[in-house]
């Protein structure tokens, strides 16, 4: 009998939904059992606003548990992680990824475009916040955190006071709340944050039949994506919680395989909107999100990234803003 690999996990619905999904994908691929074991994050203890909570309070939990042992692995929604890797941690597999679009939760069923001029529009991501005016329709959009249930709430439960909450579709499916959807916004509307969808199976470098074992839960197409969403984001040396938004789609071109990554750099109230799109092969991943995060810059891009301090890597945030 082999003792069972120890998965670390946050207590969070959506991360214990998505690490139970990995467990058993794993025992299945490989016949290996796999054993949960909770660890509580700073993000968890607090309900302070994420912004003042600092670097990855989400992520250095499970990190530190890695590092010292105790777990043997970890599952991270990939957008949390702050671009820098970690030392002495390896992102071992990237598993088929889930639908990365934004999805609206509304009152009466209704749809973006049917929401009426000062609606009260909830999420606490600047992404989201700055794509929203960004329409131009008069939304009053207001920050909002907590886990999925609470923000659902506030649209949906006996003290509503909200008329729509914008949300990942991805962490609905892993609750399996996406009857609550009332529309899927399409990404020329609303582009998803780098990384949206996808997880992060994380382990320590030195641990190489992990690493080789939970290599059968890597999917190629998505982990290219991902690696080009997240090159553009690291080159503009942005956090997960600046208003950056990148989507790059695998589709079968004319020569082959190729990869259409779209950014955007938006301001927070929504009158600069920079979007560009850029194309090549999925082994170029990286070279296309930095070359994308370049012409970005070109036309701007730090500056609003400096409209809401920014100030580098240094000072990059990441956890649950959305
Ligand atoms: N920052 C919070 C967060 N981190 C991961 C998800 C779920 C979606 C995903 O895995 O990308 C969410 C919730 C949300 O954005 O609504």
């Amino acid at each position: 009998m082999t003792a069972p690999l120890r998965l670390g996990t946050r207590g969070s619905a959506l991360a214990m939904a998505q690490s139970g999904h990995v467990a058993e994908a794993l025992t299945a691929a490989t016949g290996r059992p796999v054993e949960l074991v909770e660890v509580v994050t700073a993000g968890d203890r607090s309900t302070a606003p994420v912004h003042r909570l600092g670097v990855g309070v989400f992520v250095s939990a499970l990190r530190d548990a890695l590092t010292a042992r105790e777990i043997d692995f970890a599952v991270h929604s990939y957008k949390d992680l702050p671009t820098a890797g970690a030392p002495g941690l390896h992102i071992a597999a990237v598993p088929t990824r889930q639908d990365p679009r934004d999805a609206l939760v509304a009152k009466d069923g209704r749809t973006l475009a049917e929401l009426p001029p000062g609606a009260r529009v909830g999420t606490g991501a600047l992404r989201r916040i700055a794509q929203l005016h960004a329409l131009g329709m008069q939304l009053e959009v207001t920050p909002i955190r907590g886990n999925v249930d609470t923000r659902l709430g506030r649209v949906l439960g006996p003290e509503a006071d909200l008329d729509a909450v914008v949300l990942a579709r991805a962490g609905l499916a892993r609750l399996g709340r996406t009857d609550a959807i009332t529309e899927t916004l399409d990404p020329m509307l609303m582009l998803p944050a780098p990384a949206q969808g996808a997880l992060a199976v994380e382990c320590r470098i030195d641990d190489q039949d992990l690493v080789e074992l939970l290599g059968v839960l890597d999917h190629a197409p998505s982990r290219a994506a991902v690696v080009a969403e997240r090159a553009l984001l690291a080159t503009l040396e942005a956090g997960c919680s600046a208003p950056v938004a990148a989507y790059g789609e695998l589709a079968e071109g004319d020569a082959g395989e190729e990869i259409y990554l779209r950014g955007a750099v938006i301001s927070p109230d929504g009158t600069r909107d920079l979007r560009l799109s850029r194309t090549g092969t999925p082994a170029d991943a990286a070279e296309i999100g930095k070359a994308l995060a370049a012409e970005l810059l070109e036309l701007g891009a730090d500056s609003i990234l400096g409209q809401e301090g920014h100030a580098g890597p240094g000072t990059q945030q990441f956890g649950s803003t959305e």
